[in-house]
């Protein structure tokens, strides 16, 4: 059975504005799927579907067997977390712990399961050193991992991350891609919005594409980057590998740097024979 169903749903905003139309898509425990698109494809919209935050107009979204139209936007939201693009959108407390704890005293949950929570989060995503800081005094890119923290504490069976990428130096897309990791190791469903190729390609077993509010194709990282009709529509640049690998006709290489090194190595040494 699939963890979050979207079945048919549509969404226009209160001032007329059709943003999703007709978008079905399945979503397993485990699974990492990213949602690809040009500004305005409608991935923010439908992810927040996912969560409560909106709700279809029309169509209907099941989460965990449960249809969303019978659970408030704070149930569907335990089972399902967001983390905002913005991550001054989120936080509001005065230090990384308070933050943290914030959604666990929420949950009614006693003083010692707050504290594993909070202790076992923040050693995942590395943000145990800075518990006790104001996190406003914190860079963006270790706000993002703050918010990205209190959502795991809450210990949800999905994880939606708009944009997580922004702002991350390479360690932090490093640290961001192994979190990804354990969190499928622990059975979450991982679902993130970005715009940046390289890190899907490094980090994602499915990709959904959306242009102009509804899904153009899905597949696996290595069949949806050599798409030139999909990526074209979505007005999205295949990673690096998967263009040179294109242009040379190579495309069984995949997102492979190595095999395409080889590759190249080989017609070298026969342009040289
Ligand atoms: N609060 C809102 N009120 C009215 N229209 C909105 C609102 N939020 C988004 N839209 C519109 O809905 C459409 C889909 O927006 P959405 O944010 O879902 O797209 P997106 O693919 O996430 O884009 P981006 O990558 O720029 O975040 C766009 O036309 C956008 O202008």
């Amino acid at each position: 059975m699939s963890l979050i169903s979207l079945q048919d749903v549509t969404f226009s905003y209160p001032n007329g504005v059709l943003a999703v139309e007709g978008v079905s898509m399945k979503l397993s425990a485990g699974e990492s799927v990213a949602i690809v698109g040009q500004n305005g494809a409608g991935k923010s919209t439908t992810v927040k579907m996912m969560n409560g935050l909106l709700r279809p107009t029309s169509g209907e979204i099941i989460v965990a067997g449960v249809n969303t139209r019978e659970r408030t936007t704070a149930q569907v939201s335990r089972e399902v977390g967001y983390v905002f693009q913005n991550p001054d959108d989120q936080i509001f407390n005065s230090s990384v712990r308070k933050e943290i704890e914030y959604g666990l005293k929420r949950m009614k949950l006693d003083e010692d399961e707050i504290e594993r929570r909070v202790d076992d989060a923040a050693e995942l995503t590395g943000m145990a050193p800075f518990l006790e800081e104001n996190p406003f005094d914190l860079p963006l890119s270790i706000r993002k991992f703050v918010t990205i923290t209190s959502v795991i504490a809450s210990d949800c069976a999905a994880l939606i991350l708009d944009e997580p990428t922004a702002g991350q130096d390479r360690a932090g897309l490093e640290r961001l891609g192994e979190l990804i990791r354990t969190l499928q190791a622990r059975g979450k469903a991982v679902v993130t919005i970005t715009h940046d190729m390289e890190f899907v390609a490094a980090n994602f077993e499915r990709i959904i594409v959306m242009a102009n509010r509804r899904v153009v194709t899905e597949g696996s990282p290595s069949a949806i980057f050599y798409d030139r009709e999909a990526m074209a529509e979505a007005r999205l640049n295949p990673p690096a590998v998967a263009e040179v690998a294109a242009a040379l006709g190579c495309p069984e290489v995949g997102l492979d740097v190595t095999a395409l090194a080889r590759v190249l190595t080989e017609r070298a040494a026969l342009a040289r024979a």
